[in-house]
């Protein structure tokens, strides 16, 4: 396989990073018909919690980067540049916890990433090629937190408004807002961005005709 290239979409929680991803994804794979392009999420990635009681699962602060094994993502993100195929975790956030069952993704061209502290790391900055941003303003964001999470993430409102007070705003402003200055493109609004969709999708191509 010749050069591959690694595009990461990060921002907050909600920002439309997952949206955006897989309708780039999506969109390129029934035009093209083909399996040069790869998806994978930074949430994947969270540590295996499963020696934890869930009640003791239910205190980890998920927004710090100590939730992440990012090392993994590091060393899968540099088997696929290589042609290696990976065996990509699964994630729950009903149980906390990483499921049993694995996802073989094969090494492509075009490998996207999502996730919030993506920009944060500088191990893994350092294997991205094309870095985006999602600049959702931040109530659009709660707003969508907290009707996914009821709907989706087993949560109640209650548990989503004290986890959103406690951890989800200040690493925010921690860690997430402070590692824009590393994208190389801001994209706002969120995920359903059609002009900004179009514009990575023209690279990808680009980038799968050379
Ligand atoms: N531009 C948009 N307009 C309306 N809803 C959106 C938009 N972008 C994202 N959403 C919705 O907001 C929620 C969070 O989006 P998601 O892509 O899961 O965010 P993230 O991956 O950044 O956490 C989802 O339910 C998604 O469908
Ligand atoms: N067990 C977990 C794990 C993560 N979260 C929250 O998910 C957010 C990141 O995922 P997005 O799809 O929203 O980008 C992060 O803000 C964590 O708070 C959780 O609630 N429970």
């Amino acid at each position: 396989m010749g050069k591959n290239t690694i595009i990461a979409i990060a921002g907050a929680s909600a920002s439309g990073k997952s949206l955006f991803a897989s309708t780039v994804y999506q969109e390129l794979v029934e035009e093209l018909g083909d399996e040069r392009i790869a998806i994978l999420a930074e949430d994947a990635y969270y540590r295996d919690q499963s020696h934890l009681s869930f009640e003791q699962r239910t205190l980890t602060n998920y927004d710090h980067p100590s939730a992440f094994e990012h090392k993994l993502l590091v060393q899968h993100l540099k088997d696929l540049r290589q042609g290696r195929s990976i065996e990509m975790p699964q994630y729950s956030y009903k149980e906390h916890t990483r499921l049993k069952d694995t996802i073989a993704v094969q090494p492509a061209k075009v490998i996207l990433v999502e996730g919030i502290l993506l920009l944060t790391d500088p191990n893994l900055r350092a294997e991205f090629d094309i870095s985006v941003f999602m600049d959702t303003p931040l109530d659009i964001c709660l707003l969508r937190r907290i009707k996914r999470d009821l709907e989706e993430r087993d949560r109640s409102l209650q548990s989503v408004v004290e986890q959103y007070e406690g951890s989800v705003r200040p690493a925010f402003f921690d860690f997430i807002a402070p590692s824009k200055q590393y994208a190389d493109l801001v994209v706002t609004r969120g995920g359903m961005n059609q002009i900004a969709i179009d514009i990575i999708k023209t690279k990808i191509r680009q980038l799968l005709a050379e």
